[in-house]
């Protein structure tokens, strides 16, 4: 057995044009773990009707935030890799669930280097169907389909992991540490209430109320709600937060249906007027920058905060390639490594 890991992230389009935009939403949307309806209502809603005015408002807004060498979260992503392969003796890969730099071209370039037992790392620190539910079950299938030989396991979640707790509240403590800040919200990536209920595995646990993310439950190993609530709960006790100066909301939601709530939006509309003048952000469901953390919340997050008056709107980066991370990584990598 040759022991090799695979990263996965989301993915991005492989460019600003809205052609590019378009190949890549459609992917996206039309995964059934992302919009959970019907074949034919997704296509109805997907290709029907996002596609037609989406990719070009999306188009837009990747525009704003692409670097000289490409998407932030590929590059980041990429750049992660590499620190993790200087501080493992393994193969390491990289791949997105969408786009070009796919799961099955990850496996095929592990398979070529001789590696036969895969550690699949789903970049997202708290499960969901719509990530790293996705993720899994498509690798499962072209590991069936195209390398039989193959075995596949993966990292669980790590939103509540000591170490990951500890980088992530020194890395809010450095970026913050010389902001004069009221209130710090963690903003996490929404999802439709209906995929909560639907990954409870008790099948009647989760309420989506003030009381069940807390009360303990087999339910919570697959609840993305309880995992997001937890990691700002870890963090608020790692960094001394009090009562009241700190919070948590769901930002990106798409469609009419209802979302995890409070919505960011609205949550930052609502401190503004409330007389917060400096509040912070910081989104640990994302682990590389991206569309959702470098347009949406600290460009229109800042701009909604200013205009119902507020003053210093200071958003905390992902993890991003940062050395402790790289070295949290690479150190779950090399014991699994190190296992018979
Ligand atoms: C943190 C994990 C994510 C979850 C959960 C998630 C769910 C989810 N997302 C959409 C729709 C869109 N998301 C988009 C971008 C996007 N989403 C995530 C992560 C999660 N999504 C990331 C990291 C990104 C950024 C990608 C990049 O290239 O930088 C977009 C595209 C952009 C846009 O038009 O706003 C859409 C659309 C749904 C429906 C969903 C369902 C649970
Ligand atoms: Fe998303
Ligand atoms: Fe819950």
């Amino acid at each position: 057995m040759s022991k090799g890991v695979l990263l996965v992230n989301l993915g991005s389009p492989d460019s600003t044009n809205p052609k590019d935009v378009k190949k890549y939403l459609g992917e996206f949307l039309m995964d059934p773990r992302v919009i959970d309806v019907p074949l034919w209502a997704r296509i109805l809603l997907v290709k029907g009707i996002i596609l037609n005015t989406r990719p070009k408002k999306s188009a837009a807004a990747y525009e704003k935030i692409w670097w000289e060498e490409g998407s932030p979260l590929i590059v980041i992503s990429e750049r992660l890799q590499q620190k993790v392969s200087e501080k493992t003796s393994i193969p390491i890969g990289l791949a997105m669930r969408y786009g070009s730099m796919n799961i099955k071209k990850g496996l095929q370039e592990l398979h070529d280097q001789g590696v036969t037992d895969v550690l699949i790392i789903p970049l997202y620190p708290q499960f969901a169907m719509a990530t790293t539910e996705t993720i899994l079950v498509l690798a499962e299938e072209i590991r069936a389909a195209h390398f039989p030989d193959m075995t596949l396991s993966d990292l669980p979640a790590f939103y509540n992991k000591p170490e990951y707790i500890e980088v992530l509240s020194k890395s809010i403590a450095e970026s913050l540490k010389d902001k004069n800040y009221e209130h710090l919200l963690f903003s996490y990536h929404g999802v439709p209430e209906r995929h909560i209920r639907k990954s409870d595995i008790t099948k009647s646990h989760c309420k989506i109320d003030g009381s069940c993310c807390n009360t303990p439950s087999k339910a919570h190993q697959f609840c993305y709600r309880h995992q997001c609530l937890k990691t700002t709960e870890e963090v608020a006790k790692k960094l001394n937060l009090k009562e009241g100066s700190y919070s948590t909301s769901f930002q990106s939601r798409l469609g009419f249906d209802p979302w995890l709530q409070p919505y960011t939006d609205r949550t930052i509309e609502r401190m503004g007027k409330s007389g917060i003048k400096n509040m912070a952000i910081v989104t640990p469901a994302f682990v590389s920058d991206c569309l959702e953390t470098l347009e949406e919340i600290a460009m229109e997050g800042e701009e909604i905060f200013h205009e119902v008056g507020g003053d210093t709107f200071t958003t905390v980066p992902c993890l991003n390639d940062n050395e402790d991370w790289a070295q949290i990584v690479s150190n779950w990598v090399n014991e699994w490594s190190d296992q018979k």
